[in-house]
């Protein structure tokens, strides 16, 4: 299974091509709709999640609520597009540069100056349209297609806000599903712990009322998952590596880590790794689970746990220094509009990558083009490395 999106941030839509994915599994629009909308709530973010309201629309590979088996289709409408059309819209390139809002200034932190240097673009509006973190739309509504089809094989999978600015939601690992469901509900931003949220909102405030802007981290609990998915064999097989790549690969993600991941490097190996039991009811399982679900590229049967840390926002109310390429004069960075904290709803944009990989990897170790067959091994397999 594959996907391709395409879509500028201020063009018409967002167009997400999604291939590989087996007949007769049941879909609704409300499934990947309930993704998006997740995507947009949290404390932090600007003026233009007031302007869209994401809504999918399925446009190919599903009939009566069954995937067809064909590629899926899934478009969502950008409502801002309609302020954008002398910009983003058909007509012949307009002879005024205002008109065409020209960018000529690359903002420190984004794609700009290097996808200009890259592309040959001499107008940076060419890069900043699809570098911008928009297209994640177009991502969320791939893995919701993949949220799906795990959670039709006994696999839920779901992400949070671990900390934001250094407050941490939750100060406990032993949380049930349950509890990072409740947490996930990213409006405004959540804690199990009342007082968190609040200080966590109040950093995102502060952060505004100065200019600035602050990152933090997200993280993803998948439950439900079979040992053995993924594998040990050749570099580009190894799934922990592929999860990662996918995160790294999100908007100002800067890093990733499995488990207690950094944490490893000032422990010994005994407190370290997970020892092995076996029970009838549960078959193999670890004592602990400080490697987050993972040894050797496969999956363990423990709950997966990873993630991912974002960078504060780039665009900044409080100017930053940069060079205008026309000019080559140093000018201070201002803008218009931006996010101060989207770290909520990145978290949902890290649930739904890491479900894309998830369901891409049972997809190769299950090959079926029908989903019912593939349950059914699914569910045998489970059986056979219970008693194994
Ligand atoms: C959900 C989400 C919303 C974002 N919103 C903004 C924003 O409003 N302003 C901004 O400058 N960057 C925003 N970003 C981050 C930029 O897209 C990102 O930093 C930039 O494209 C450069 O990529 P890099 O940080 O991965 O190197 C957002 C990222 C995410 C995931
Ligand atoms: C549109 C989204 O996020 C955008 C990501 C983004 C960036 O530079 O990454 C910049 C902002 O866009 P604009 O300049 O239009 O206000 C965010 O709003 C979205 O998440 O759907």
């Amino acid at each position: 299974m594959r996907y391709l999106t395409a879509g500028e941030s201020h063009g018409k839509q967002q167009t997400t091509i999604i291939e590989g994915l087996p007949s007769n599994m049941p879909i609704t629009q409300e499934d990947i709709n309930e993704s998006l909308l997740r995507r947009q709530k949290g404390h932090g973010r600007g003026k233009r999640m007031q302007i869209e309201k994401d809504l999918v629309d399925i446009v190919g590979g599903v009939r009566h609520g069954y995937t067809l088996g064909s590629p899926i289709a899934l478009v969502v409408r950008n409502d801002d597009f309609k302020h954008w059309t002398d910009v983003m819209g058909e007509d012949p390139v307009a002879e005024d540069e205002n008109i065409r809002r020209v960018v000529t200034r690359p903002r420190p932190g984004h794609a700009d100056l290097n996808g200009a240097i890259k592309y040959g673009h001499r107008d940076m509006r060419n890069i900043l349209e699809r570098s911008s973190a928009r297209e994640t739309t177009a991502r969320v509504a791939a893995g919701a297609v993949a949220k799906t089809l795990l959670k039709h094989l006994g696999i839920e999978i779901v992400g949070y806000v671990k900390e934001i600015a250094g407050i941490k939601a939750v100060d406990r690992e032993d949380l049930s599903i349950k509890d990072r469901i409740e947490i996930s509900e990213a409006s405004p931003v959540r804690s199990l712990d009342e007082e968190a949220g609040k200080q966590m909102m109040d950093a995102i405030d502060k952060a505004k009322k100065d200019g600035d802007s602050i990152g933090g981290v997200c993280e993803v609990y998948v439950e439900g998952m079979p040992a053995g998915i993924g594998s040990y064999v050749h570099y580009d097989r190894k799934l922990d590596g592929r999860i990662a790549g996918a995160v790294q690969s999100i908007n100002a993600f800067k890093g990733v880590e499995f488990g207690i991941g950094f944490e490893a490097a000032r422990k010994n190996g005994s407190e370290v790794h997970d020892e092995i039991l076996w029970s009838e009811e549960k078959g193999y399982y670890r004592r602990t689970n400080r490697l987050g679900g993972f040894e050797g590229g496969m999956t363990s049967g423990m709950p997966i746990v990873v993630k991912g840390v974002m960078k504060p926002i780039p665009t900044l109310y409080k100017p930053l220094q940069s060079v205008d390429i026309e000019t080559k004069e140093t000018f201070n960075a201002s803008i218009e509009r931006s996010d101060s904290c989207a770290v909520p709803a990145a978290a949902v944009v890290m649930e739904h990558v890491v479900a894309f990989e998830i369901a891409k990897a049972i997809l190769e170790q299950f090959p079926n083009d029908q989903f019912p067959k593939l349950k059914k091994a699914i569910d045998q397999y489970r059986d056979e490395i219970r008693g194994f």
